[in-house]
């Protein structure tokens, strides 16, 4: 049976480090602050705005939220993001996607300040982390880094295999992975023969989004299992992209869900916050 990598206590020791941290900072009149802005009504995205803000609260991040109407123009939003990068209290800013359809990502994420991006989706964060000198690293790709840091996994050599290569999860993961010495597979949904891919890993991490399509049965015997998929299905279960029953017969280690990669996103926002309120200083 695999080892559970617990990415909620590993989440909570980080948390301790970031508030001990955020404390040093205000003796000296610091205040780490992060702008979160919400534009319409998901569901989902205002549940994880609302998490944002109570993690900031229990760490001693001061934060700042801004809920705007589903019909905000691009024009607004980029006035805002402009108020904000000119804003002394404010070290990071995360506008939380999916946007609506009549505003253009691309154009607000390059908007950000560079030196304010915390979820380092700006392409000159993007080119940074690329080229192995990382200013803000992504929040859940940073996460996935520090969980297998913790399991004592090093990735020298390894045979890495990400599923999904979205600009937010399986592109900066691959290139961390890379950066740390693994030999690094991409695969997405035009990839021949998946299971044979995820076979010859030794570590995999999945970011698909669709339930349970990881096979328990694929997965070498040993291999690290790293599931960042959070998928709803039905009223309240949350399950992964991992069929995680089976993967966990198989694996040496394994990430849960909820409770694995979920929790460390989170906290790499309020590390990439206070790394830049230092770097402000
Ligand atoms: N825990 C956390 O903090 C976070 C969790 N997530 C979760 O991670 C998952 C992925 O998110 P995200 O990266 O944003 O997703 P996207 O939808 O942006 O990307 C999904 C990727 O998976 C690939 N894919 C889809 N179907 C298949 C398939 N059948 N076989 C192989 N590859 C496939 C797609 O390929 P193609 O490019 O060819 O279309 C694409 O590259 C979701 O469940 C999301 O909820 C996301 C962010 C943070
Ligand atoms: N600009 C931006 N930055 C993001 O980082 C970003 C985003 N937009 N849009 C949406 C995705 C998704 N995401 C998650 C954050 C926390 C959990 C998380 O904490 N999940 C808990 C469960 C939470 C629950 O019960 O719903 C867990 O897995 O244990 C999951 C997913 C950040 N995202």
């Amino acid at each position: 049976m695999a080892k559970i990598i617990d990415g909620k206590a590993i989440a909570a020791k980080i948390r301790a480090e970031i508030s001990a941290e955020a404390a040093r900072l205000k003796e000296r009149g610091i205040v780490p602050g992060l702008a979160v802005v919400l534009v319409g009504e998901d569901p989902a995205s205002k549940v994880y705005v609302s998490m944002k803000e109570k993690a900031c609260a229990d760490v001693g991040i001061f934060s700042d939220e801004y809920k705007l109407a589903a019909e905000t123009s691009e024009e607004e939003l980029l006035t805002l993001i402009d108020k904000l990068n000119n804003d002394p209290k404010i070290h990071g800013i995360l506008v939380q996607l999916p946007l609506p359809k009549q505003i253009n990502t691309e154009r607000v994420l390059e908007a950000i300040s560079p030196e304010k991006d915390a979820d380092g989706f700006h392409p000159y964060n993007v080119g940074r982390l690329v080229i192995g000198k990382p200013l803000f690293q992504p929040c859940t790709p940073y996460g996935v880094m520090v969980m297998l840091k913790e399991t004592g996994v090093d990735l020298t050599g390894k045979e890495v295999v990400v599923v999904g290569r979205s600009n937010i999860v399986g592109k900066p993961v691959a290139f961390m992975c890379l950066q740390q010495n693994a030999t690094v597979t991409l695969c997405h949904s035009k990839t021949r023969d998946l299971a044979a891919k995820v076979g010859q890993a030794d570590v995999v991490i999945a970011a698909v989004g669709v339930p349970e399509m990881i096979k328990g049965a694929w997965i070498k015997e040993g291999a690290v299992v790293i599931d960042v998929g959070v998928n709803r299905v039905g009223e309240k279960k949350l399950v992964g992209d991992v069929e995680y029953a089976a993967a966990s017969e198989r694996a040496s280690a394994i990430t849960p869900v909820p409770g694995g990669v979920g929790p460390m996103t989170i906290t790499m926002l309020l590390q990439n916050t206070l790394e830049s309120a230092k770097r402000g200083m």
